[in-house]
């Protein structure tokens, strides 16, 4: 199988239980929620996505033939001085559209540390070290296990509580960025403030105005 990226860069995880720890993020273009363009967003399942994943111009972006092809660009933006902290973060557009077991096998062959973001609405491939999964209000949730449920908060009709019975290790809320997102933050403190089950996630790179 072939794969087409939108763009592979060497940033910090922003999000998350990793947050603060390098990573190389592979964005892979498209996305079953959302075409992608400004034009169809009123009508997407997924409206308030903060991403360009449409098309492979981007830094490192490109068609690539083969896992093994893919695997070594990613390899390639891993500082030369070190071999012992290799993490990558599969992202898009949705990942798990295009991710296999030959890819998360020829990244394992490299020695990373395989994080991917998904919607949960794909079957993920065998060998994905870090799973997390962000539900999106109207897409019918297929992952109910994994290490992280990071929910973009507040989405009308995706009340946390849904969401509390699945098998994650770690359960998140991600202020919706956008004209609301200052509300949207103090609305998550308190959430997670009186549901302690709950633990924020800022996108931190966002604030260090960095990738
Ligand atoms: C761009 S998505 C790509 C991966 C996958 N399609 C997904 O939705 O999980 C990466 C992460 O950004 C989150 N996200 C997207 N738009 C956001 C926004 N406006 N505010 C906060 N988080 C957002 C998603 O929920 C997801 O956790
Ligand atoms: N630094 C940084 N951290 C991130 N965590 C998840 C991201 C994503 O777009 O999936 C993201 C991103 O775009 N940048
Ligand atoms: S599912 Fe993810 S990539 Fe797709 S539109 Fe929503 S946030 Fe963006
Ligand atoms: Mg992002």
């Amino acid at each position: 199988m072939s794969y087409k990226v939108k763009e592979i860069f060497y940033t910090l995880q922003g999000e998350g239980m990793h947050a603060g720890r390098p990573a190389v993020f592979c964005r892979f273009t498209s996305c079953n929620l959302w075409t992608g363009r400004e034009s169809d967003r009123h009508r997407a399942i997924c409206k308030f996505c903060d991403t360009d994943f449409v098309g492979t111009d981007g830094p490192g972006g490109g068609k690539f033939a083969t896992a093994s092809d893919l695997a070594s660009a990613i390899a390639d933006k891993w500082p030369a001085s070190d071999t012992d902290h290799r993490m990558v973060v599969c992202t898009g557009g949705e990942p798990l559209l295009q991710l296999d077991e030959p890819l998360t096998a020829a990244l394992h062959e490299r020695g990373f540390y395989i994080a991917v973001e998904t919607n949960g609405t794909q079957t993920p491939p065998p060998g994905i070290d870090w799973l997390c999964v962000s539900p999106k209000q109207g897409a019918e949730l297929v992952v109910h296990a994994g290490d992280e449920l990071k929910l973009v908060f507040p989405q009308v009709g995706s009340d946390p509580h849904l969401y509390e019975s699945l098998a994650f290790k770690s359960f998140r809320l991600q202020p919706m960025d956008g004209e609301e997102v200052a509300a949207n933050t103090a609305s998550a403190v308190e959430y997670c403030m009186t549901h302690p089950k709950w633990q924020l996630s800022l996108q931190t790179h966002k604030f260090l105005g960095i990738p």
